[in-house]
């Protein structure tokens, strides 16, 4: 169980200028201060997917990044198990999995090495390494190209490496930044059912997405947030039902 409470982070602003036309625009600008996010609550459960919704900049990332340590949140709490990860970053990275849209495969590795890299530094035995990597490459289909140096792998290819990379360790609850953004059809499927197998070993998975048909086909709960804050927390059924005739319209009444 992960409880996300009051979250909230700011950034100064160095440069105005450099500021887009929306952002200066956006109430969240409070003097030299952009409040990225001000007040985002979730929780999620054994066994559950949430879907994280919301507009371009709402803050999808910057929560994530929190909840995965690598941003220092200014306020709030982030729970897993009723232990308070910010006061103990160790447990936090030892119990979190996190696909970030940013971070880059070492290119001279192979996959494997990419992947077993990540476990040495979890402190996985080679023995446990190979265990692991077996497993998730028939659930991620990596053997086609799981010994081939990286460098050179397709958006799918690097994507479903990087996805194995941030679960080697078996983690307690995994969180993922718009796993699926860039992805063809084929590898978005894959992913989509790499989801459903870590809820069917009872895994927590919070993923940030913009595609609505992937909210309706794994998550069991949705939170929206929009400008920093959470505007909509509930189940798929409920969000269904803010709007009849598509979660499209459900997303926009949550929003406005
Ligand atoms: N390091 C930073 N310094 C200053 N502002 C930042 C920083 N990181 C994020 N922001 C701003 O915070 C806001 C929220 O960004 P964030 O990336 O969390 O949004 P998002 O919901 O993930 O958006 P998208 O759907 O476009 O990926 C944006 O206006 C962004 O420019």
């Amino acid at each position: 169980m992960i409880e996300i409470s009051q979250l909230a982070k700011k950034f100064k602003v160095e440069n105005p200028k450099k500021l887009s036309e929306q952002e200066k625009k956006d109430p969240r600008l409070k003097g030299r201060f952009f409040h990225s996010v001000q007040n985002v609550n979730f929780s999620c459960d054994k066994g559950q997917v949430l879907g994280l919704l919301g507009p371009n900049g709402a803050g999808k990332t910057t929560t994530l990044r929190m909840l995965s340590t690598a941003l220092q949140p200014d306020g709030g709490s982030i729970k897993i198990n009723g232990v308070d990860v910010l006061q103990d970053p160790i447990l936090a990275r030892k119990s979190i999995g996190f696909l970030s849209g940013s971070t880059g495969l070492y290119g001279r590795l192979t996959g494997r090495e990419n992947i077993a890299y990540f476990g040495k530094l979890h402190g996985m035995t080679d023995q446990q390494i190979t265990q692991k990597i077996d497993e998730l490459s028939a659930v991620l289909e990596l053997d086609t190209f799981l010994e081939r140096r990286s460098e050179n792998f397709s958006t799918g290819m690097k994507q479903r490496i990087s996805i194995a990379r941030a679960v080697v360790h078996d983690p307690a609850v995994v969180i993922l930044d718009e796993p699926t953004t860039g992805l063809d059809i084929m590898a978005t499927q894959t992913v989509i059912e790499f989801i459903k197998t870590l809820k069917a070993q009872n895994t927590p998975v919070i993923f940030s997405t913009h595609h609505l048909d992937e909210v309706k086909e794994l998550c069991d709960t949705v939170t929206v947030i929009s400008e920093g804050t959470t505007k909509y927390n509930g189940d798929l059924a409920s969000f269904e039902s803010l709007a009849p005739g598509s979660l499209h319209q459900s997303f926009i009444t949550s929003i406005s």
